[in-house]
């Protein structure tokens, strides 16, 4: 495209240069080729100013950026680097999802399981999906792997040029908090917002959960901007503490839902649980719909409405999409269980926060007859505040707990697990570094009938230690140390 072209877009900008083919636009001098606009972004860890040379040296033939810089190629001052990165990329890529059906969730917990539920109620009715999140980005069938939650703002828009190539109908993407405050879904023309929950996450980022959730709030205020599509919707968790604050946000049509309040657009009544599944009755602008889902505890309804919600946003059949719900069995990672045989059972799940570890405990509580034995960490350089109490919620809920390294990334484990022992509340919590070895002892202690919980990493198949990541799936450490338990019986 050409330089002129791309300018234009920022606006107070000018650029009298001559004309230039730019083929690319970068904010990674690691990523620039022959032909890119290398945009400099000053970030909490280095300065993107500081890789102009780099950035040349691989072929940059233009900066942006907000400070001086020595270059041998034109440069563009201006006064906000990363919010003109977004409106460069939207330019250059044509604001690909103005082209298809886009649902943007945000939330705590529930993002990753949310966007499966719409993948699965859109594929079911023909569309042609794609979805974007903390497991992977994928264009139909085809899977490429994720870095983020939601990726940087150019490979952002580069995916979804790709998902318009494809002809994806409707997409599904998760947006993280971070996402929004860093401006990565500028650009993002959404037609449904969902919000699910927010509870204590990323305090270390944040500061203040009046900040997360401030954070959260961008996703509905950016709903209302002017793209192209005329109809907007938000989907809002009325439940949630922090709903009020998701409303205020937006000035574009809302559907509710809940669990506890009748005037939600969509509500819940004679709910029915169990290990194998839940069934409840759903009051809907359509009526009154008896719901059978495979998947187990309160928090999987929410997840169901959610989908609902948005499906019936985008002018879904209600009673289709329930059907495809029902055929659910649950997402990889999250209340995933795993079998070796073994007479006890093992759940390997993705909480990694004080709300979803006490969610999913509770729900194992609520059919366990015998011991709960909980394996989990916590992860370094992430809110510290979440140890002790995740160490809380594991002691008060579980019969024993085995403390133990979750991705300690640049921290030291030990430091991370002194800083979870406090919240310990009962004499049932032990303190093993080794993931691999926590999971054996957990194995080694189970009886007949026991259920061990395996929590904080679910999908993941890596331990992050010292920066350095090594294969590691808690399902087939699980399974491995099973085989060799009853081979030693
Ligand atoms: C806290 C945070 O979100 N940081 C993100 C942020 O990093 P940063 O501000 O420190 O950037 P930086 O590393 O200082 O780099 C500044 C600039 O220099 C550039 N650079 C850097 C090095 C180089 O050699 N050349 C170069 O040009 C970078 O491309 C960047 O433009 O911008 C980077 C580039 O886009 C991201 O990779 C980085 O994600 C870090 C790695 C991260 O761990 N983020 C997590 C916390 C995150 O975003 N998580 C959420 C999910 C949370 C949830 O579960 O809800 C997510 O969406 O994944
Ligand atoms: N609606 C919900 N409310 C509370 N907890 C939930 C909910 N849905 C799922 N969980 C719990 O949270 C864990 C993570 O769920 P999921 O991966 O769907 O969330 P996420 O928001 O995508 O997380 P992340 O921020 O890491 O991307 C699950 O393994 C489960 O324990
Ligand atoms: N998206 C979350 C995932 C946390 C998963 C947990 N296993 C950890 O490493 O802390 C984060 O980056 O904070
Ligand atoms: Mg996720």
């Amino acid at each position: 495209m050409n330089i002129h072209e791309l300018v234009q877009s920022l606006p107070g900008v000018r650029f009298e240069g001559d004309n230039i083919n730019i083929t690319s636009i970068e904010h990674d001098s690691r990523k620039v080729q022959s032909g890119s606009l290398f945009v400099c972004v000053n970030g909490l860890t280095v300065d993107g100013h500081n890789f102009v040379g780099k950035a040349i040296e691989n072929g940059a033939v233009a900066i942006v950026a907000e400070r001086e810089v020595d270059a041998t190629v034109p440069v563009i001052m201006v006064n906000d680097s990363s919010r003109s990165l977004s409106i460069l990329a939207d330019t250059f890529y044509n604001s690909p999802t103005s082209s298809f059906s886009l649902v943007g969730v945000t939330g705590t917990n529930g993002k990753t399981t949310v966007t499966h539920l719409i993948e699965k109620i859109a594929k079911d009715r023909g569309e042609k999906t794609g979805l974007l999140g903390t497991m992977y980005r994928k264009i139909g069938e085809k899977v490429l792997p994720s870095t983020h939650t939601t990726p940087d703002v150019v490979t952002l828009q580069k995916t979804f040029l790709e998902m318009k190539e494809e002809h994806v109908t409707v997409a599904a993407m998760e947006v993280s908090s971070h996402a929004l405050v860093q401006g990565r879904v500028h650009g993002c023309d959404f037609d449904v917002a969902v919000f699910t929950n927010l509870t204590q996450d990323h305090l270390d980022y944040h500061g203040t959960m009046e900040e997360y959730a401030h954070a959260k709030s961008l996703l509905f205020s950016q709903l209302g901007n002017a793209y192209k599509k005329p109809l907007k919707y938000a989907v809002i968790n009325l439940d949630d503490d922090y709903a009020e604050i998701m409303l205020q946000a937006t000035a574009v049509p809302v559907f509710t839902y809940s669990l506890e309040d009748k005037r939600a657009h969509f509500s819940v009544t004679n709910i029915q649980t169990s290990n194998t599944g839940t069934k409840f009755t759903l009051h809907s602008p359509e009526g009154t719909k008896r719901v059978t889902i495979q998947m187990v505890g309160l928090f999987s309804i929410y997840n169901v409405l959610a989908a609902l919600a948005t499906g019936y946003a985008l002018g879904y059949d209600l009673d289709e999409m329930i059907v495809s719900l029902g055929e659910v069995k649950g997402v990889p990672g999250r209340f995933e269980l795993v079998n070796a045989g073994q007479d006890f059972t093992i759940i390997v799940d993705y909480a990694h926060t004080p709300d979803s570890l006490e969610n999913v405990l509770s729900t194992i509580n609520s059919f366990a007859k015998q011991q709960i034995i909980t394996v989990v960490g916590c992860g370094g350089d992430r809110d510290r505040t979440k140890r002790p109490k995740m160490a809380k919620v594991a002691s008060d809920l579980s019969s024993k707990v085995i403390l133990t390294s979750d991705n300690p990334r640049t921290e030291d484990p030990e430091v991370i697990l002194e800083e979870m022992l406090p919240g310990v509340t009962k004499d049932n919590a032990s303190v093993i570094v080794d993931r691999k070895e926590a999971i054996e002892k957990a194995i080694s202690l189970a009886n007949p009938g026991d259920i061990i919980l395996i929590a904080g990493k679910g999908h993941e198949t890596y331990q992050e230690i010292n920066g350095v990541r090594t294969n590691f799936d808690d399902r087939e450490v699980s399974k491995e140390a099973v085989v060799f338990t009853q081979k030693n019986k």
